[in-house]
This record gives structure tokens, C-alpha cells and sequence, in this order.
């Protein structure tokens, strides 16, 4: 089985990249276009989780780059052996109805050309339901089940959970920055939903259960409290649920209302916040709707999914 999982550097003194080991940029060359960027999650040697938004059908393996690790010397660059779309993603499935982007299903597994080096700059974060999981929740294996896996970390209630950004330092430089979210499982699931409609492609959309499928988890808002919100730079990054000091990733960042970094990215002293509206909310897959295929996928990757 791979070695331990949602693992990190907890020191203060400790780098971004060592505080969040799994953290991956996807880089996808464009000819005559430039790049377009996506975040990503290590999962396994081999595997990148992330957004299948960030692809498009013409993408060739080839023009794909995946960095991991520090933002100096010891970061690692990778190519791309495939990329690996969930089989139901189809942006434009709801087209006739005139509906022009549709993030149903918007996952997928980026396998790397040569193993990743684990170290303390490169380590995959626990996916849910998997042995790794059930060692990282100090649970019993093989008798703790997948069910026990969802209702530990997605309870009832508005359940705090954190993505990584970047953002600016005023000493320069990329940096990353957690951002704490709460998961809308609560009486407050629907309004967080019914505020997809304020989305520039859903203005006409009648029943948001339409466009907000059972694969989403909702994050945003500002009940119970303000919530930061994602940008598009952040398509296909990790929504984590911290227990003790072990991460399980329970969400892949999909899409989001409103694009609040088109100014600026967030300071990374976290006392500057850019005040977003109250309907600024984000979407996220849940990982727990997509397991077959990821068990599917992952078969040979030592993961031991329960
Ligand atoms: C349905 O229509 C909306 C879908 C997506 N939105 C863009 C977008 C993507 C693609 C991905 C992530 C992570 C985003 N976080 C914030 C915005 C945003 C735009 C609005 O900005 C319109």
C-alpha cells in the first residue's frame, strides 16, 4: 500500500509547499494561445486529481505540464502520460436548452509520465474511502466502511473544509494561502443551490437542480459566516477536510458564480479580504458520487479502495 497519506509540515517556519505537499499547477499550452492554468492534487505516484473543465477535446497530452513541489529548484516539472476525463463530463450537454456550460461530472485524472519522488515538498493528500483514509481518520481497517468515511467527514451541518490559493505576498512571489469554506450540508444546502442562478450562463434556468446536480458540494455565501470564494485560476484544486493533523480531500474545485480574483488576488496577510456579494457561491464535486470510477481507475495504483 502507498506509503502514508494527507500528511504535511505543520511548523510555522515551514514552507507553503511543505504545508501542502499535494498541491499541483497544471500548465496547458495553447498554440497561438498561450497557456491556460489549472490546480491539481496528488493522489497517488502517478495520479493528479482534477478538473476536466480544464481540458478540451483537442488537448494533446503533450502540451500539458505538471509542477509539484516548492516554487524554486526542488520543484518538479512532469509530463503527461494521458488524461483521464470522467466518461458523463459533457460542457455542452445542456446546449439546446440554452444552457452553454454544464460542469456535471467535472473530474479528471492526470497520469504522470514517471513516478513522483515523495518527499516533503511532494505527498499525496488521503482520498476518501480508501485504506489510506481509514488510517488517517484513526479508524480500525478493514472494518471501517466508506459509509463511516461520509459520515465523518460529510455530517450533517455547515462542515468547515479549506482550499489553497495563491496569493500575493507583500514580500513578492507566489505564495499559498488556506482558505476556509464551509460544505452547505445543512437547512442552508438549498439557498446556497438556488444562487447558481445568478450565474451569467443560468440566467434562464428555472429549476437549478438542472445545472446543480447531486455530484456538487456548495461552499460560499455569507450564512453562517463569510466565505472566501474561488477563482477560475483555482479550477480542478482540492477541497480538504482537515481531522487532527491528516487531510482527506472530499471535493475537486468545478466552477463558481462569480470570479472574484479578475482584479486581484487575495493578500496573503489574511486581514485584507475582498468583500465578495452574498450570492458569490462555488461548486465543487463531491468525491463521493464519482468512487466507482475512481476505484475504477486507480485499480493498480496500490490505493486500496475499501
Ligand atoms: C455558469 O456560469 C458560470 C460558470 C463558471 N464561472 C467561471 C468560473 C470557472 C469556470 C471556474 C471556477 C473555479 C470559478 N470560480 C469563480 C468563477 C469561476 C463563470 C462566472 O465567472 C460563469
Amino acid at each position: 500500500t502507498l506509503s502514508m497519506c494527507g500528511l504535511a509540515k505543520e511548523h510555522p517556519g515551514a514552507d507553503d509547499q511543505e504545508k501542502n505537499p499535494w498541491q499541483a499547477v497544471i500548465i496547458i499550452r495553447r498554440e497561438g494561445k498561450g497557456f491556460e492554468y489549472c490546480k491539481g492534487a496528488l493522489i497517488s505516484e502517478y495520479y493528479v486529481l482534477t478538473a476536466a473543465h480544464c481540458f478540451t477535446i483537442d488537448d494533446k497530452a503533450e502540451q500539458i505540464t505538471v509542477k509539484i513541489g516548492r516554487q524554486s529548484s526542488e520543484r518538479q516539472s512532469f509530463d503527461v502520460a494521458a488524461v483521464h476525463s470522467h466518461p458523463l463530463y459533457q460542457l455542452q450537454k445542456l446546449k439546446d436548452r440554452k444552457i452553454d456550460e454544464f460542469y456535471d461530472y467535472d473530474i479528471a485524472l492526470v497520469k504522470l509520465t514517471v513516478k513522483v519522488k515523495l518527499s516533503v515538498f511532494a505527498r499525496p493528500i488521503c482520498l476518501p474511502c480508501t485504506a489510506g483514509a481509514t488510517r488517517a481518520l484513526r479508524k480500525p481497517h478493514p472494518q471501517t466502511t466508506c459509509k463511516e468515511h461520509e459520515e465523518m467527514l460529510l455530517p450533517a451541518g455547515n462542515v468547515a473544509s479549506f482550499f489553497v490559493t495563491d496569493c500575493s505576498h507583500s514580500s513578492g512571489g507566489n505564495r499559498l494561502l488556506r482558505q476556509t469554506v464551509h460544505i452547505k450540508n445543512s437547512e442552508l444546502k438549498m439557498a446556497c443551490e438556488e444562487d447558481a442562478k445568478k450565474a451569467k450562463h443560468y440566467v434562464n434556468v428555472t429549476d437549478v437542480s438542472e445545472v446543480v446536480t447531486d455530484r456538487f458540494l456548495c461552499t460560499g455565501g455569507i450564512d453562517p459566516v463569510v466565505d472566501p470564494n474561488t477563482c477560475k485560476g483555482d479550477s480542478g484544486g482540492p477541497l480538504i477536510i482537515q481531522n487532527r493533523l491528516r487531510y482527506v480531500q472530499v471535493g475537486v474545485i468545478s466552477w463558481g458564480v462569480v470570479d472574484v480574483c479578475q482584479k486581484r488576488l487575495p493578500a496573503c496577510d489574511k486581514n485584507i479580504r475582498v468583500q465578495s456579494p452574498s450570492f458569490a457561491r462555488d461548486f465543487h464535486i463531491n468525491i463521493f458520487k464519482v468512487l466507482p470510477w475512481l476505484k475504477q481507475r486507480l485499480s493498480d495504483e496500490g490505493l486500496d479502495f475499501l
